[in-house]
């Protein structure tokens, strides 16, 4: 970690002297290891060590041009240094990649408002390596990774982000010239959102219906140059800009755009799955979702990245609460640290757990995508469904979790976490907008749903279920009878499982009782509030049960020491989860008054014991300063130093008196109104 070499704050050098395990055993596990760690760092300093990123001038304050100016310019500062690393790395793909996973959060640094190039690197870039045959991978792969051309993912329209099946582009072949038109037949058909479309890139990754023999083939990937490659003017036919101001993303250059009559070549449709003959003859693919691919690739990336934001905004409240004293708790001892009010704790600590169990679960799911996509590779898709549903439910609930509880750690530093300075409103922002893109949390949850209803049915028709779901076999052999708690981490799954188990059949039953006066597909809308619970649920129990998976394994390997505070974290999250959700598992848990006061008391205990680790695990999440970017949050935990000298620098304050005084405020108050 780059420490500030500031001296440390002696609140916080007096809970770092109590920590009783190592923290670098810690940092060793969360990067996957010590030499993951050692680059991470090495890839870090390399970028911000740069003077050209002019990293001393605080964009915030800038105007929306410039912003998206200035972001444009240190990216391609970070772009160049990341193809020289790249070559004296090795130059292999292992490295590009090893490169981008640690520039992650060294963008964030760099540009906190996003990047103007983000959609280049990940979706447009993935979406060629995932959906295209080999010759179009040898034409195109080669001036993606050179930069010689830059794109982005266009799907999202004006009336359609969701329901994509209905997107309203056209590309319409013509077997004579071998040409798509693509057209943009009404407002509405306008593409909306794509990161990077409004003024950077020149390529795209097109949405479109695709029309031959006079029959539509449904939505279909095409590659589209959409400016000049000299004049970076919009294409004739091309009608492009940038949607304007948005709550977060400023630089990420979201924009429009519509296509009026755009010929396109018969070798830009991405092939590897559909494909189209040249004399216009369309052959389906294996599965029509297998367009869907790059979606469920960046829902999958979106769980650790969640965690992240999450490890970030609570060490930024924890270190905060660490050195702010306020509000004697005996009234004749001096104020404590904020950290005593058990509130606080009942506030960050929580959030804590969440990050290290997030990051269990996005490993696993790292993992478990690997395995479907060779499957898949081999022409095997029957577990894509399942991958579909899994990474749906915990984008949702892992990116639903990530904003309520940045937000808490905002609330828990009081007025000073309203200061932009403070470093949360970005990491705010950037969790807000993940709700929403790559699919709408409900909408999300609503796919979750569908494929546990699915399993619901199977498991009652005696069928085969897989391994997440065959909770469901335990709740129908019970029989309406409910689940006996017992207060073990495994109990709590149990429990937890009830509670989803039981939502699950609640939302069936309501289907079922509809479906006798209406058609399944109102009987389901009708439902739809079950069903995102029960889908909101399963993706807790899906945390809880990798969680405790994981964290079992983690303990047979780590330092008894760390061993204990894996136990605490794993011990703080089960406890915490389900005394959020009790409402639900009194439905459906044998659970008495006594047992919920058991755990309201366990909870107090594990905090007690959190107490003197927290500091300890979240200086090993090992965000150095640059990163953590926040003056409540710095490693030496100067606070007050950090925010006289932030608000010193407002712009504002670069003159004694404004010249609005002069202008309007001094002829007002002489005005005598
Ligand atoms: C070099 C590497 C570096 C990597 C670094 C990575 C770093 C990441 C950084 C990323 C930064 C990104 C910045 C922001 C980007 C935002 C991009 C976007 O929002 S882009 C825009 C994002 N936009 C969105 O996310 C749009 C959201 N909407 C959708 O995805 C779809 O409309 C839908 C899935 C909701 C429904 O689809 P619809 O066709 O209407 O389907 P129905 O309802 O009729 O039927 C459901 C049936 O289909 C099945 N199935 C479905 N999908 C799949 C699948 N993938 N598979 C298998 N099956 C699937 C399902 O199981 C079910 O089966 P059954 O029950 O019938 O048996
Ligand atoms: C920051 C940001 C970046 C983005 N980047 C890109 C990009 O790079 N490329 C791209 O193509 N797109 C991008 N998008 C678009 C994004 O993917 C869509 O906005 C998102 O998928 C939601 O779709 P929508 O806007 O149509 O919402 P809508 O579907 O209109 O949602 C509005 C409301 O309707 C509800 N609703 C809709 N359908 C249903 C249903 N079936 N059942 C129940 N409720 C429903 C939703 O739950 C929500 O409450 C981006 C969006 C954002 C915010």
């Amino acid at each position: 970690m780059s420490k500030n070499l500031s001296i440390v704050n002696k609140d916080l050098k007096e809970e770092r002297d109590k920590i009783n395990f190592n923290v670098e055993e810690f940092t060793n596990w969360f990067y996957g290891g010590a030499e993951k760690v050692k680059e991470k760092k090495y890839i870090e300093n390399y970028f911000l060590s740069d003077k050209d990123l002019n990293l001393e001038l605080d964009t915030s304050y800038l105007s929306y041009k410039d912003k998206y100016e200035e972001a444009v310019r240190r990216s391609i500062v970070v772009y160049k240094k990341l193809y020289k690393l790249h070559n004296e790395m090795g130059g292999t793909h292992e490295d590009f990649v090893k490169i981008m996973e640690n520039l992650r959060f060294t963008m964030g640094a760099i540009n906190p408002e996003g990047n103007p190039f983000v959609l280049h690197f990940s979706m447009f870039a993935l979406t060629i390596m995932n959906m295209t045959n080999d010759e179009q991978k040898a034409e195109w792969l080669p001036r993606i990774f050179n930069c010689n051309i830059l794109g982005t993912y266009a799907q999202t329209e004006l009336g359609h982000g969701t329901y994509i099946q209905r997107l309203e582009t056209t590309a319409t072949y013509d077997p004579k010239t071998k040409e798509f038109t693509l057209n943009s037949p009404t407002l509405t058909s306008y593409k909306w959102w794509p990161g990077n479309l409004g003024h950077t890139v020149d390529h795209a990754i097109v949405m479109a219906q695709l029309y031959s023999q006079g029959k539509c083939h449904g939505i279909q990937p095409f590659i589209v140059q959409l400016r000049d490659s000299e004049t970076h003017k919009p294409l004739p036919g091309i009608d492009i800009g940038d949607i304007g101001n948005k709550v977060g993303f400023q630089t990420v250059n979201n924009g429009f755009l519509g296509f009026k009559n755009v010929k396109v070549p018969y070798k830009n449709m991405l092939m590897k799955n559909s494909k189209l003959l040249e004399d216009g003859t369309f052959i389906k693919p294996k599965n029509a979702k297998l367009n869907y691919g790059t979606m469920v690739i960046i829902r999958v990336h979106m769980i650790i990245d969640a965690a992240c934001r999450i490890a970030k905004a609570t060490t930024i409240a924890l270190r905060y609460s660490l050195v702010r004293r306020q509000s004697p708790i005996n009234p004749n001892e001096i104020e404590p640290k904020i950290i005593e009010h058990i509130t606080q704790q009942n506030k960050i600590f929580p959030g804590i757990a969440k990050a290290v169990v997030f990051k269990c679960m996005a490993d696993y799911l790292t993992k478990l995508h690997l395995s479907i996509t060779q499957e898949g590779n081999t022409g095997n898709l029957a577990r894509m469904p399942e991958l579909h549903a899994l990474s749906c439910c915990l984008k949702a609930v892992c990116t639903n979790e990530d904003a309520k509880t940045v937000e808490v750690c905002r609330l828990s530093c009081g007025g000073h976490g309203f200061l932009r300075s403070a470093g949360l409103d970005d990491v705010y922002r950037n969790s807000t907008a993940a709700q929403t893109y790559e699919g709408e949390n409900t909408v999300m949850l609503l796919q979750a749903a569908r494929f546990l209803i699915k399993s619901f049915n199977e498991a009652r028709n005696g069928g085969s279920l897989t391994e997440g779901v065959k909770y469901l076999f335990d709740f129908i052999g019970r029989n309406g009878k409910r689940e006996i708690f017992d207060n073990s981490i495994n109990g709590i799954l149990r429990a937890i499982q009830a509670a989803a188990a039981g939502r699950t059949y609640i939302a069936w039953k309501h289907i079922e009782d509809d479906k006798r006066h209406n058609s399944i597909e109102v009987a389901t809308n009708l439902a739809g509030v079950h069903l995102t619970k029960a889908a909101e649920l399963h993706g807790y129990v899906c945390l809880l049960q990798v969680g405790i998976e994981e964290i079992e394994k983690i303990i047979r390997n780590v330092s008894p020491a760390l061993g204990l505070v894996f136990k605490n974290i794993l011990e703080l999250f089960a406890v915490d989860l389900i005394l959020n959700k009790i409402g639900d598992v009194i439905q459906h848990v044998d659970i008495s008054n006594e047992d919920i006061e058991k755990l309201e008391k366990q909870m107090e205990t594990l905090f007690k014991f959190f107490r003197t680790s927290a500091i300890g695990v979240v200086d090993g999440f090992d965000f150095s300063d640059p990163i953590i970017d926040s003056t409540l949050g710095s490693y030496d935990g100067n606070v007050y130093e950090n925010l006289i000298n932030a608000a010193r620098k407002s712009p504002l304050n670069q003159e004694d008196v404004n010249r609005t005084f002069h202008l309007y405020i001094k002829p007002f108050m002489k005005s005598n109104l």
